[in-house]
């Protein structure tokens, strides 16, 4: 059978990660990426994959199967997402979670509209954890469940920072109480507030002539991604970034803490250590990109999240394989 065949959509930090997880997975091939910028400005890892200019991307709806969709979640997926909806089977890491509910909506009634799937959220929040949350909450019904990240680098928060005017370039970390994690830890099941569990600090380069008030005003007002926390924002110069921010590390942990029958004390944790944000996110965006191929061609259309995919269907091997290896 031939290979999966899959396009880029948007080359950032995320793009770049898809395009090195595709040559992880022998059935799939990368046959090109799109970019809204000139495609001789943009260089890849592999200069043998063509770029595509964004304004041309229709013209090429039967030379991809899947589309994945690497932009950024607070200004380019919730246009991207439903456009390329209607010319592709897509997936995408969009994690405003304030929006999905909208973002799910828009997404559903293109993805119907033109016969296709459209994968949003993917990722590992939302996406991994957001599954383990679910197992927590199923399996354990009487009980809490408690989401840590970092110390580590947002790409959303960073990627939200970055299109503040007056930013020339900006990252977001992300720090967890360790209070609250030991309180968690200790079985005592607290009730914490957005605010007690993560601080958030921006670095920032300013463009020419900006004004560094201005900038951390909109940042830490910023809704749905700054509002809620305590935030502080540096400002550093261009030299200090590249030295000092340019790695993305990130991680953290779904906690269920909960009682069964006997009134035994049951917990459920998953964790992750990441070396490299976007490099994970895009290796779980081309395991659910084998997943929205083969709903595709099951007729399986419209919005879909992680918690409508079988498991079985991110696996390369067949059903028959993975019975085997049940245990
Ligand atoms: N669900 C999850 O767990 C996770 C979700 N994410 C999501 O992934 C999104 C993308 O993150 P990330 O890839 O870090 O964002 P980037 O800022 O690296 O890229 C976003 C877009 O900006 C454009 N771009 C990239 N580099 C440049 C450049 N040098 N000059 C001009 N434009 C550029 C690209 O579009 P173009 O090529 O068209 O110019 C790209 O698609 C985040 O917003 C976040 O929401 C990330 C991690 C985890
Ligand atoms: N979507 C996040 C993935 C995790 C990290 C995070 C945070 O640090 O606030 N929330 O969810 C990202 O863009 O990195």
């Amino acid at each position: 059978s031939h290979r999966i065949r899959v396009a880029i959509a948007g080359y950032g930090n995320l793009g770049r990660g898809v395009e090195s997880a595709l040559a992880q997975n022998p059935d799939m091939q990368l046959v090109g990426v799109f970019s809204r910028r000139d495609p001789a400005s943009v260089t890849l890892l592999d200069s043998s994959i063509p770029v595509y200019s964004m304004a041309d991307i229709e013209q090429y709806q039967d030379e991809v199967d899947v589309m994945i969709l690497c932009g950024g979640s607070r200004s380019d997926l919730p246009e991207q997402g439903p456009y390329l909806a209607k010319f592709f089977h897509t997936v995408d890491s969009f994690d405003t979670h304030a929006k999905v509910p909208e973002y799910y909506e828009a997404l559903d009634q293109s993805a119907r509209e033109s016969g296709r799937v459209a994968m949003l959220s993917v990722g590992w929040d939302p996406g991994l954890f957001s599954l383990n949350r679910l197992f927590g909450e199923a399996i354990l019904p009487e009980g809490e469940t408690y989401t840590f990240w970092g110390k580590g680098l947002s790409q959303g928060h960073s990627d939200a920072v970055r299109r503040v005017a007056g930013v020339k370039s900006g990252v977001q970390y992300t720090l967890p109480s360790e209070e609250a994690i030991a309180r968690v830890r200790s079985g005592e099941r607290p009730e914490l507030t957005t605010r007690e569990k993560h601080k958030r600090e921006c670095y920032i380069v300013l463009e020419e002539g900006a004004d560094a008030d201005t900038v951390r005003e909109s940042i830490v007002t910023m809704p749905d991604y700054f509002a809620d926390y305590d935030t502080t924002v540096h400002f550093i110069d261009a030299d200090t970034f590249v030295k000092e921010h340019s790695s993305m590390p990130h991680g953290g942990f779904v906690i269920r803490s909960g009682n069964t029958g006997t009134d035994s004390i049951q917990t459920i944790e998953y964790s992750l250590a990441l070396g490299s944000n976007p490099e994970f996110t895009a290796s779980v965006l081309v395991a659910y990109a084998r997943a929205v191929h083969r709903l595709a061609h099951l007729n399986d259309i419209g919005a879909k999240t992680v918690f409508d995919i079988a498991p079985g269907l991110l696996s390369p091997k067949s059903p028959a394989q993975l019975r085997k290896e049940l245990l």
